[in-house]
């Protein structure tokens, strides 16, 4: 586990200040302890010799009192550290791939598992281990220095002694590495099967494959628990085993000194100090060792993370266009991996009104409508559009108000006003189902939707595409589910739509077709035959 990734640092500037304040802490914390232990032996040979206690009474006090209080200071400046790192890491995760095409995002679990539990393991990384790191690089190192100046023996103990800590700690480490990994690995599995089996779960119970799924799922985390507690047990070995090697180390220092100070070969004062001194080079590394293993898994999914922000984006060359147009000239495009060009040479212009794309299944119109929209990045040609706002197969319906999923088409993503809402659900007649639920627009819908029948969930993603500020509304079989009568409806809704801007629907329905200004059919996903204009 590598100390500090300092790409962290690059790509996440919000990181810096927490990090820096950290290690700021964590020196000071060194600093006051070393200092406490020289005050304590002042004021027990003051004692013992009789002479006044005030003085280092006063700095025993003081320096104790700082070291107390830094490390409250730490506790709080770690917790909110870790809290916000995680935050910033999150939001620069999503960021980036809000900036990716469809092609360069990672696969859904694995994203899903980045951006949640990714981001919040790398919270005891940076509030615990890095800290004990900071202190573990600037205590030992005081610690051993004001030791060789005060009792050189001691010193020389603790320095052929010393090594041994980090020397056991790596090699715990990287026994423990590919451990961390698989079980990293075992997570990401787990929450990517169980996001599947949530969503396909009516269909896995209506065809009786429910009770499979429940076995698949306790065996996967089975394998989850299994290794987190060989873990566990690592953990708590090497913490016992790292704990007794330095107990022997300082039990070491403790008698040398302890036979020295019988036979009167050494002075009480060195003496004492030197016992106080030891346990200080020693504990800041026996610490590391024990926030490695919480921290592991943070370190893990953060080299993911970080490896994630750097990975080059590539940016979509789009040519901004005057309101409505949309132009595309001679677009190629291949699905990664797939090796068979689905879209050579696709040339499509228009400007106003309603366009409807028909072809074949699997021709490639959904991709037309992706690349148009910026999803996908052409291999060649070039798309020349206006804002365009996209309503797929399957469009996004969060769990939350009814209100707050129309706003997510409203300009900048603003609530819009309550009257601009309402006028958008009567013109797809959802006004009066929605004033019929108890807490109208305010009502919940569950995910995807939850709770509206699927003509109602069309009119919702019509009315949030009215809501647009969008001069291009691209639609992907908005009438495919519903029965004639409810496609009707939603046929007159993007007639209203197509007054005011330019709407190209991909369709299999004859009547959208026959209100459509323009027509052009996919063939073999070469070019678009212009029907009708
Ligand atoms: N992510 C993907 N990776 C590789 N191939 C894909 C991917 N998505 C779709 N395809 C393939 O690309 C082809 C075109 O898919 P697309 O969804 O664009 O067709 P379509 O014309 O919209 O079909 P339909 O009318 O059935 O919705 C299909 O053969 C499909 O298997």
């Amino acid at each position: 586990m590598s100390p500090l990734d300092p790409r962290l640092l690059r790509l996440v500037p919000q990181a810096r200040g927490p990090v820096l304040l950290l290690a700021g802490t964590g020196a000071l914390q060194g600093v006051a302890t070393l200092g406490a232990a020289v005050a304590l032996t002042a004021l027990v040979v003051a004692a013992v010799r009789d002479e006044p206690l005030t003085g280092p009474a006063v700095w025993t006090a003081a320096l104790f009192g700082a070291r107390g209080l830094l490390a409250w200071v730490a506790e709080g400046l770690a917790a909110r550290s870790g809290a916000a790192v995680s935050t910033a890491l999150r939001e620069r995760l999503l960021a980036t791939w809000l900036e990716r095409d469809t092609d360069h995002l990672p696969d859904r679990a694995r994203a899903l598992t980045l951006a949640t539990q990714g981001t919040t393991a790398v919270e005891p990384y940076v509030s615990r281990y890095l800290p004990a790191l900071v202190t573990a690089a600037v205590v030992p190192p005081l610690a051993v220095l004001a030791l060789l100046v005060v009792d050189w023996p001691s010193g020389l103990v603790v320095i052929l002694t010393l090594p041994l800590l980090p020397l056991f700690a790596a090699l715990i480490g990287m026994a423990t590495q590919e451990d961390t990994r698989r079980r990293w690995r075992a997570l990401s599995d787990l929450s990517g099967h169980f996001l599947d089996v949530v969503r396909g779960l009516p269909t896995l119970v209506a065809y009786g494959r429910g009770e499979r799924q429940v076995r698949t799922i306790t065996a996967v985390s089975e394998k989850h628990r299994t290794a987190t507690m060989r873990t566990l047990r690592l953990a708590f070995l090497s913490s016992a085993a790292l704990e007794l090697l330095a107990s022997l180390s300082v039990a070491i220092v403790a008698v040398i000194v302890g036979i020295r100070l019988t036979h009167g070969s050494m002075d009480l004062a060195p003496g004492l100090l030197a016992i106080l001194l030891a346990p200080e080079a020693y504990w800041p590394i026996r610490r590391v060792g024990a926030e490695y293993h919480s921290a592991a898994d943070g370190a893990e999914a953060l080299a993911e993370i970080v490896d994630e922000l750097d990975a080059p984006t590539p940016r979509h060359e789009r040519r901004n266009a005057p309101a409505g147009l949309v132009r595309a000239r001679d677009l190629h495009y291949t699905y990664p991996g797939s090796g068979r060009e689905l879209l050579g040479g696709v040339d499509l212009e228009t400007s106003s009104g309603l366009t409807t794309i028909t072809g074949p299944s699997g021709v490639g119109k959904t991709t037309l409508l992706e690349v148009l929209a910026g999803l996908r990045r052409p291999d060649l040609g070039e798309v020349t559009t206006a804002p365009v706002h996209l309503v797929s197969q399957r469009p996004f319906l969060g769990a939350g108000t009814i209100c707050g999923n129309l706003a997510l088409g409203a300009p900048n993503g603003t609530s819009g006003s309550g009257d601009a809402l309402w006028e958008a659900l009567r013109q797809v007649g959802l006004d009066g189902v929605v004033a019929g639920l108890p807490e109208g627009l305010d009502s919940d819908i569950g995910d995807d939707g939850f709770g509206l029948s699927a003509g109602q969930r069309a009119r919702l993603v019509l009315a949030r595409a009215l809501l647009s500020s969008s001069t291009v509304i691209l639609l992907d079989e908005p009438t495919a589910h519903l029965d004639p009568a409810s496609a009707e409806g939603v046929h007159e809704v993007i007639d209203v739509l197509a007054t005011r801007r330019t709407v190209i629907a991909v369709t299999h329905r004859p009547e959208l077709v026959a209100r459509a200004h323009r027509h052009v059919h996919l063939t073999g996903g070469t070019r678009l035959q212009e029907v009708r204009s």
